[in-house]
């Protein structure tokens, strides 16, 4: 089957986008992986399938893809690309949309300077959200419910790290780092997302707060690895500095490949993630 496809990023986290508002897209898991291997395929962190919405009041439906072909409930880079997309092939002329995900409905818009925000709805911190197994750690630890003591086998020894645990739809564990450039990504990452209390596996952030309105971020995400840009692990980062003390809305997300802006206002306040959306090429293939 010819596949038309659509190459795009947000702040270097690449997508593959495919329109299946007319035409279904349905492969196998195997497929999708093979779209998004960087030697095999065309290459890319997600895939990104615009459908026809299914649920009344909204104007698409937004399925994911990781790069291991898993298909997972949210990604927010991924719709910035989203509304940049439907708005550049003319499938709708609204400049602010409602789209289904697999969790919830998001609302991405484009500004009239070029740039999109999107709201990325409630956070949601109880460890069945993610979900993770809090068994034997005592539900929330004494005095603080936003980190968990979550012991990692390394390959010598072991390591407990403190992580606050947010779910935007999809599941992440976020821990403070003193320098993002030196933090364990590559070694802690894997193991964090592979933990065994996240039955669902994990996106691992690594935050250091430069200050209040600033953090450095490194995300290695479920099912793609380190990312250049995560989205919702942006959003899930400033959600657990603001309910740490650490951080005050609206704060600057340096990521390896650009720059976000997230705010929350707290409590159940919908988060509010902006940054660039970018098309690089148009193509096709055969799956
Ligand atoms: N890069 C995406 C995250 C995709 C999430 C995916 N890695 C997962 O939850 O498994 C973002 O901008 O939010």
């Amino acid at each position: 089957m010819k596949l038309t496809f659509t190459k795009m990023h947000g702040a270097g986290n690449d997508f593959i986008v495919v329109d299946a508002t007319t035409n279904p897209v349905e492969l196998s898991a195997a497929q999708w992986q093979r779209l998004a291997d960087r030697r095999f395929g065309i290459g890319a962190d997600q895939i990104l399938v615009v459908e026809k919405p299914v649920t009344a009041g909204c104007d698409f439906k937004y399925r994911i893809f990781n790069n291991d072909g898993s298909e997972v409930e949210q990604c927010g880079n991924g719709a910035r690309a989203f509304v940049k997309f439907v708005t550049e092939k003319g499938l709708t002329s609204k400049d602010s949309i409602r789209v289904e995900t697999m969790k919830g409905i998001i609302s991405p818009r484009l500004e009239a300077d070029g740039s999109i925000t999107v709201d990325m709805g409630a956070p949601r911190f109880d460890p069945a959200d993610l979900p993770f197994d809090a068994a034997g750690l005592g539900g929330w630890p004494e005095g603080d419910d936003t980190t968990w003591p979550l012991p990692v086998k390394l390959a010598v020894g072991a390591k407990t790290v403190f992580v606050s645990l947010v779910s935007m739809g999809n599941p992440h564990a976020v821990q403070v780092v003193a320098d993002a450039d030196t933090a364990p990504v590559e070694e802690m990452g894997p193991l964090i997302e592979r933990h065994a209390r996240f039955p669902k596996r994990v996106n691992a952030g690594f935050m250091q707060v430069v200050d209040r309105g600033h953090i450095r971020l490194r995300v290695y995400e479920r099912g793609s690895g380190e990312t250049l840009a995560c989205g919702t692990g942006a959003c899930a980062a400033v959600v657990a500095g603001i309910r740490r003390g650490l951080l005050d809305s609206p704060v600057r997300v340096s990521a390896r490949g650009g720059e976000l802006s997230v705010a929350w206002a707290g409590g159940d306040a919908p988060v509010y993630l902006s940054g660039p959306a970018v098309t690089v090429f148009e193509g096709e293939t055969e799956v």
